[in-house]
């Protein structure tokens, strides 16, 4: 004998599968949009702290790939690098949100990027099947980069092997794209005056040198934060969206991390990137949320 239901758990029923539906009929102008589009993601070593956000973060790769989606992934690794520079003794300094890189810290550097970050992300995604492949900013010249200091409190402080992307060369990644692979890029590029050397390059510096030459639709950088904050700390400061020209305003304001960061997401949008985001790599699935729905979440870049 069949039981019968109380009216009001069919309603609950009902308004769940309405809410369901909503979600999946609202990420399809996106579908459409996004549809064979490159989307550049950066993901911050601050983001990506435990087993199951990396997860997460490899299934929402494969997903945009699925939907017909060019993703393209360029990873951090701050904290990883300072951790293992810790555990071999290294000392190392952050000025003005980057690393002051010895030539012993550029062993380390390369080491956990390429060694350990690009080989973790490239096994997480192809836990989905082959889909994933490593390019180092040193394979088949895709990046070429020259030296920079940075000027804080107005006097200019030298980095040591930090360097600026001045050249890409995207070919590595787009046949990597062309195979329907998801390629998975480290930010250590080439000393284009030093032959031999190479340089340590802030991920999000690179993550936007490589969206501006692979006209990218979005660069999104997943990081620790919800977005970016006007008057930080104050959390309710946050901002949604902010144009390049209040951007540029901004930045003399800004600390730390964000520097870089948002430094990135000027260059992509002034660069010709649609848009660009900065999204909280700490919420599992963030990023679907973000390309998927009209609000999106965190804070938007546009030109
Ligand atoms: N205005 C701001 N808005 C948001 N975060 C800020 C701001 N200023 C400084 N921060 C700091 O920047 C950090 C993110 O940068 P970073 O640590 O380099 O992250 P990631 O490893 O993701 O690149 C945040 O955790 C926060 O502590
Ligand atoms: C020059 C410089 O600062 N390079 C960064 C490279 C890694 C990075 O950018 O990692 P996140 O994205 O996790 O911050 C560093 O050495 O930490």
């Amino acid at each position: 004998m069949s039981e019968l239901r109380d009216p009001a758990s069919v309603t609950d029923d009902h308004a769940q599968a309405a809410v369901k539906a909503a979600t999946l009929i609202e990420s399809l102008p996106w579908l459409r949009r996004f549809r064979d589009r490159i989307v550049v993601i950066k993901f911050g070593g601050n983001a990506m702290v435990s087993d199951e956000l990396q997860r997460a973060f490899a299934e929402d790769m494969v997903y945009l790939r699925t939907v017909g989606l060019r993703p393209v992934i360029v990873h951090g690794g701050g904290p990883q690098i300072s951790a293992m520079l810790d555990r071999l003794g290294i000392a190392s300094e952050f000025r003005g949100g980057y690393r002051v890189t010895s030539p012993e810290a550029m062993d380390v550097v390369r080491m956990v990027l390429t060694g350990q970050i690009s080989r973790a992300l490239v096994s997480a995604i192809n836990a989905h099947g082959p889909l994933a492949a490593a390019v180092s900013g040193e394979d088949a010249g895709l990046f070429q980069g020259r030296r920079r200091g940075v000027v804080v409190d107005g006097a200019e402080v030298d980095l040591g092997l930090v360097g600026d992307v001045v050249g890409v060369d995207p070919a590595a990644v787009l046949a990597q794209l062309d195979a329907g692979r998801i390629p998975v890029v480290s930010s250590i590029a080439p000393d284009a005056d030093t032959p031999g050397q190479s340089l340590n390059v802030n991920a999000d510096s690179a993550a936007a040198a490589l969206a501006v030459v692979l006209k990218a639709e979005k660069l999104v950088i997943l990081t620790d934060v919800a977005g970016l904050y006007r008057d930080w700390p104050d959390t309710s400061s946050l901002v949604s969206s902010i144009d390049a020209a209040e951007l540029r305003a901004l930045l003399p304001r800004l600390e730390s991390g964000m520097i870089p960061k948002m430094t990135a997401c000027l260059e992509a949008v002034e660069g010709g990137v649609g848009k660009a985001a900065i999204i909280d790599g700490r919420v599992p699935h963030s990023i679907l949320l973000e390309i998927f729905t009209q609000e999106g979440i965190g804070t938007e870049v546009v030109p």
